[in-house]
């Protein structure tokens, strides 16, 4: 009696989230004991920027979420209006060689854990994700954005060349066709446009309604053998996951000579410049 009580109780009781860790101050991890999936946020005020240290800290939080079994990764951001601006242009204009070449391993690294999770991941995409914020959402297994967002590789509008590894998440989502115009063009989709081609599964009001939309997605495996599924996943990636191999070296030192061209560097900060002036102009 006294047992199934508390048994009673345990699967009445309200789902609590615990934070994970502590260690890191650039993301942050919280694991909902009901459901075991774990939540990933990037906490980088105030847009999300990738420089080395959120880099580090978000694929040391993946190791940690699959070394305690989670049962799912779901991606979002503490911002309310920026998912991820993508990488910090900071680490790129007038670079210092030494960080610039670990920002691009850092990049590649994260890459790597998310395209090769051995857990089903979501994108719960609560603000726009232009460039490197694209790669974090497309390298996840689903995605839910909110409205009046964007979403895309801007990188050819920049002068930057995408790396194969923003290509591989665009086959992923789209048609090779669409996947091949808009990273050649560098377009910027609305979240509706991105509905429509594919580039996002779902489109809900809230961060509380894409944190559940990614759940249900993450949930829509519980009846699968987690090996199996994990192995099939795989299976799809290898290919990429080879060749990404095969060409890290070379896709590093090609970042490198292409941030440092003369060239390059006059376009970052004219760039950097605009988006500054911008934040001026809405002050008048
Ligand atoms: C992915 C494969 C790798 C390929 C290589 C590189 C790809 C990249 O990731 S390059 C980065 C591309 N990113 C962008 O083009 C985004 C540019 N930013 C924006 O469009 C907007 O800032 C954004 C929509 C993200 C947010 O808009 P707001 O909320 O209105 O913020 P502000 O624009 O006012 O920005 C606040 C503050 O941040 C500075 N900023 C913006 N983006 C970046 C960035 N990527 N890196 C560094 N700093 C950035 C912006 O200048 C403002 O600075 P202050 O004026 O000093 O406050």
């Amino acid at each position: 009696m006294m047992r199934s009580k508390f048994l009673s109780l345990l699967i009445r009781a309200p789902s609590v989230c615990r934070s994970m860790s502590t260690a890191t101050k650039l993301t942050t991890i919280d694991v909902n004991d009901k459901t075991g999936i774990a939540t990933l946020t990037l906490n980088r005020s105030p847009i999300n920027a990738l420089n080395v240290e959120l880099l580090q800290d978000l694929n040391e939080s993946i190791k940690e979420i699959e070394d305690n079994k989670s049962r799912g990764l779901i991606l979002t951001s503490s911002n309310d209006k920026v998912f991820s601006a993508g990488l910090d242009l900071n680490e790129m204009y007038r670079p210092d060689k030494d960080r610039a070449r670990l920002l691009w391993i850092k990049l590649q690294d994260v890459w790597l854990a998310l395209y090769s999770c051995d857990l089903p991941t979501a994108a719960a995409i609560n603000g726009y994700a232009p460039a490197g914020g694209c790669l974090l959402a497309t390298v996840c297994e689903y995605r839910v954005m909110l409205p009046k967002c964007r979403i895309g590789f801007n990188e050819t509008q920049l002068g930057i060349v995408p790396p194969i590894f923003c290509m591989f998440n665009f086959l992923n989502v789209l048609p090779r066709r669409v996947a091949e115009r808009s990273l050649s063009q560098g377009q910027m989709f609305t979240t509706e446009q991105a509905l429509q081609i594919g580039l996002v599964d779902d489109v809900v009001s809230s961060k509380g309604e894409a944190l559940d939309k990614c759940t249900k997605f993450i949930d829509t495996f519980a009846k699968v053998n987690p090996l199996a599924r994990s192995l099939a996943k795989q299976q799809f990636r290898a290919a990429d996951l080879q060749r990404f191999q095969t060409e890290r070296a070379k896709d590093l030192e090609s970042f490198l000579a292409f941030i440092n061209h003369p060239q390059m560097q006059e376009g970052l900060g004219i760039y950097l410049n605009s988006l500054k002036k911008k934040q001026q102009l809405n002050a008048v």
